[in-house]
């Protein structure tokens, strides 16, 4: 299969330029111009960007959490994904102490195997450091291309691992060549006060917030930098919600420790007042960590303009307003957390930060593609527009104006965070490995032609996107 699009604007993380595209099969096969139309599929692009695909580094999908399982899972999601301009997710497969890792990943090749609608990967999450995980660990990287782990910080008693886990994580991951992520935020402070709370009758979703404080996120971001630089490791800190933990990743970054910072579209956006609308509303605003005061947007603004973060995850984690996050009705800490955000991560990312002046088109590239194709082994396959890389890629049309809202939206839940939130830029087209899957606010796909991607190791991938910006 031939394709052509042609008149777009092309934008990668450091050039922008006027140019067609040439797609052979599922891959770019020229950049340039005047390519023979004949036998070929042509797609106008005039007056549009062209983007590589998205890469969105931090989903949930499919996941039991909360008590109950998260509303998308690898159909919906991907596919909501999609109509957002993302092209490849990497999803946290979920272990079980005790148990070994092969069988959560099975667990998550189950989930996805012919369920998706664009190319996946999985993060491996570490709860435990035994003498069976250590020698499970570089199987998990050569034969199951999984090659980042996440641990937790926080979620006591439910997936929190202890200080000694996290650092000898770092230490095997070096060795192996993976890069460490962690959920930071001081999960026995918060545990603390989350009971404190409770006892004095404190149960409305706006606790959530305040028992989870910007010090228990600066601490453990801090104390994880910590143990990165005396493991001599790599860390990439998700989903940052405040100016404690950016300070803690600056400085470690100064420092000369490999340290990576992701935010997240809710936390450049919402803020600690949404948590507090009334008749429960609240629970539909309850992320971990929670939402912030309102100052700390433009910290995470500037965070990502001058490099300090560099990538941008949605946190995919959709539960149902009614019937899901209502199990927290009495109490907030009985509200899964997490929100629905596949869809509009880029959509928010465009409007809010390219079309607001406060980073540029190339940046947006970067931060929403390009940086975390590189870090987890993707790039440059996923995450640019180059000759034999993937054909993933977004046609956008920067000024059209649409609104977010539930009733339109491609996830399977009953609210968006958004609603009602009037958004520049809309997504026209979306080809994934050369395929058409979205035209026109449809889905055009195969579900099932999604593929799980083995990635590269850490330390491989730094040296081959190093070569490839070289030529
Ligand atoms: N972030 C959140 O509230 N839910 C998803 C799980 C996690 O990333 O901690
Ligand atoms: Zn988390
Ligand atoms: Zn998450």
């Amino acid at each position: 299969m031939r394709t052509i699009i042609q008149n777009g604007i092309i934008v990668t993380a450091s050039d922008t330029f006027e140019a067609d595209l040439l797609i052979e099969g599922e891959q770019i096969a020229a950049i340039g111009r005047d390519f023979p139309l004949e036998g070929a599929d042509v797609i106008e692009a005039e007056g549009c960007y062209v983007f590589p695909g998205g890469v969105d580094p931090h989903t949930h999908l499919d996941m039991p959490f909360g008590g109950t399982v998260t509303k998308d899972d690898f159909t919906s999601g991907t596919t909501a994904a999609a109509f957002g301009g993302t092209t490849t997710v990497v999803d946290f497969c979920l272990t079980e102490k005790g148990k070994p890792l092969k069988n959560a990943i099975k667990t998550w090749h189950e989930k996805s195997k012919g369920k998706a609608a664009i190319d996946y990967s999985f993060h491996l999450m570490i709860g435990e450091m035994t003498e069976d995980v250590l020698a499970e660990l570089p199987s998990v990287i050569q034969e199951d291309g999984i090659t980042s782990f996440k641990v937790f910080m926080a979620y006591k008693n439910v997936f929190q691992a202890d200080d000694a886990t996290l650092f000898q994580t770092l230490i095997k991951a070096k060795e192996l060549g993976a890069l460490v992520m962690v959920h930071a935020e001081n999960g026995d402070v918060i545990d603390y006060l989350t009971k404190e709370a409770l006892a004095n009758g404190q149960t409305d979703p706006i606790y959530h917030a305040l028992t989870r404080p910007v010090e228990a996120e600066g601490e453990a971001t801090g104390r994880a930098c910590q143990l990165t630089s005396l493991a001599g490791s790599q860390l990439y800190v998700v989903h940052v919600s405040c100016e404690e933990a950016v300070k803690q990743i600056e400085s470690a970054r100064r420092k000369g420790a490999d340290v990576w910072g992701e935010t997240c579209p809710q936390y450049l956006t919402l803020d600690l007042d949404d948590l507090r609308k009334p008749d429960f509303e609240g629970a539909k605003y309850v992320w971990s960590p929670p939402l912030r005061e309102k100052k700390h947007q433009e910290v995470l603004w500037n965070a990502l303009r001058t490099g300090a973060l560099q990538t941008i995850g949605s946190d995919q984690c959709s539960f149902d307003f009614k019937g899901q996050k209502s199990l927290g009705i009495d109490d907030f800490t009985k509200i899964p957390n997490g929100g629905p955000m596949i869809e509009d991560r880029m959509s928010i990312l465009y409007s809010e930060g390219v079309a607001e002046g406060r980073i540029s088109l190339n940046q947006f590239v970067d931060i929403t593609s390009t940086r975390a194709a590189k870090l987890f082994g993707l790039y440059p396959k996923k995450g640019t527009i180059s000759v034999g890389a993937d054909a993933d890629l977004v046609i956008f049309d920067p000024f059209t104006v649409r609104t977010i809202s539930s009733e339109t939206h491609h996830m399977k839940v009953d609210y968006n965070a958004f609603e009602g939130k009037r958004v520049k830029g809309v997504v026209q087209t979306v080809l994934s490995k050369g395929k058409v899957i979205i035209q026109d606010d449809t889905y055009k796909g195969t579900i099932g032609d999604g593929t799980y991607i083995k990635r590269a190791k850490y330390s491989e991938q730094l040296r081959n996107s190093a070569l490839a910006e070289r030529v």
